[in-house]
């Protein structure tokens, strides 16, 4: 065994698996986005005409895709370049990136804007109104165009009212002014959050709708690989563990797609190695990691056991089409049809359209499942659901045992 000193020492004395851990964190922006190439490409060409058409047009795109997937550092870096590629040819852009989720009322969001352009506004006394002139004078005068992203704008739309989301939207038919020069990108996990808009707001939104799929297997190795290059002493993160972590969450492998959760598991599996004293990052580091951080899963389990019965009937609808169209998303159309029959084969009179909507509303709120809109061509656009978590055995015997119990009135939910 040995003797504290020597643990205490060699722990001081630098470490053997990390490099620079700082390059591991999740507000870290690489220098290269391996596979969101393309995304910069669609933003560029989006945001283009501000240039051919300076001050004369306003730009709105709609950044959306589940969690994880690159859409904070594909837009932060896509506005922070785009900035200095304008001043090179002397046009001046600020790109300011606010987050919905921190900063919850349009107020608040103002005083963001305000504070990035360090532009001293009286904090009390004006109304958002007002606050936004001060800002739009301030850029006139000084010749300024500005690119605004609006991150998890999910949480603003849910959460203000109407007329909030349309002043943000329809700036410029309030402001009256002559000269554009505010865009935004709006950054949604789920861009269905904007059908409970009006219509009018949801069109001026949609026009750009820029779609971030889940990563795949091979396109999180490629993500991953970098972060171990700038993070990883060289040669403690062998191939094998890479590619193990990438398979874990791979869409194509089942698996959620989120670059954010592996590269946490890359960090995670490098800490253990470190404890354990191992000069590599293995495989068997992984797998600990990796329990550790889908605890997360067996919170939402026990979300589940206080659902109703017909949410409980939905998600064994999920299931079932799961296992048969051996496909994680399912059509709503496709849901809905499955949970009748599932009713009609107990008894129970089937929840109409709109409550089975509030259902999956809900269940998206909790975690438990994720909705996207399909992309065109099957047949039209339609609402794709899924489950957050896989579809083991066991998990489908707790739906049927959840709902036997239902029906069996035996537990009442709470
Ligand atoms: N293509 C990529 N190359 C390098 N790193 C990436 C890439 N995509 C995502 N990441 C990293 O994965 C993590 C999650 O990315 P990000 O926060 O941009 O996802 P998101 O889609 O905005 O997620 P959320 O919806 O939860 O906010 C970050 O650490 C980010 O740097």
């Amino acid at each position: 065994m040995p003797n504290i000193e020597d643990i205490i020492e060699s722990g001081l004395s630098g470490s053997n698996i990390f490099k620079r851990l700082e390059v591991l964190a999740p507000e870290h922006v690489p220098s290269r986005l391996p596979h969101r190439e393309e995304k910069i490409k669609e933003l560029t060409l989006a945001f283009r005409d501000l240039l051919s058409n300076l001050g004369l047009t306003s730009i709105r795109v709609v950044v959306s895709g589940p969690t994880g997937t690159g859409k904070t550092v594909t837009t932060k870096t896509f506005g922070n370049t785009f900035k200095s590629r304008l001043k090179d040819r002397g046009v001046k852009m600020e790109y300011i990136h606010l987050n919905c989720h921190k900063q919850r009322t349009l107020y608040l969001l103002t005083m963001e804007i305000a504070s990035s352009l360090k532009l001293p506004i009286p904090v009390r006394g004006l109304s958002t109104q007002e606050a936004f002139r001060i800002i739009h004078d301030y850029l006139e005068k000084r010749n300024i165009y500005a690119i605004i992203t609006l991150d998890e704008f999910d949480y603003f739309v849910n959460a203000s009212s109407q007329e909030d989301v349309y002043f943000l939207v329809r700036l410029y038919d309030e402001l009256s002014s002559a000269t554009r020069r505010i865009s935004y990108i709006f950054v949604m996990r789920d861009e269905q959050n904007i059908s409970t808009l009006d219509r009018g707001i949801r069109d001026h939104i949609m026009r750009n709708l820029i779609y971030f799929n889940p990563y795949t297997s091979l396109e999180l190795r490629d993500i991953l690989a970098d972060r171990v290059e700038d993070a990883f002493q060289p040669n403690v993160v062998p191939e094998e563990t890479l590619n193990f972590i990438a398979e874990l969450y791979g869409s194509d492998k089942g698996g959620s797609g989120n670059a954010r959760l592996a590269i946490e598991t890359l960090e995670m599996a490098g800490k253990l190695a470190e404890v354990k004293n191992s000069a590599l990052v293995l495989p068997e580091h992984v797998k600990e990691a990796f329990s550790k951080i889908n605890k997360e899963a067996s919170e939402i389990v026990d979300e589940i056991s206080y659902l109703e019965l017909h949410p409980l009937i939905i998600l064994k609808a999920l299931i079932n089409l799961h296992n048969r169209l051996k496909t994680d998303s399912i059509p709503i159309g496709r849901l809905e049809k499955e949970y009748s029959d599932i009713c009609t084969e107990l008894g129970e009179e089937p929840r109409r359209h709109t409550q089975i909507y509030e259902y999956v509303k809900r269940m998206r709120l909790m975690g438990i499942l994720e909705t996207r809109q399909s992309g065109r061509g099957m047949r039209g656009r339609t609402t794709l659901i899924s489950l957050t978590v896989p579809v083991t055995p066991e998990f489908e015997t707790l739906i049927t045992k959840k709902m036997r119990m239902r029906l069996d009135n035996r537990e009442e939910p709470v």
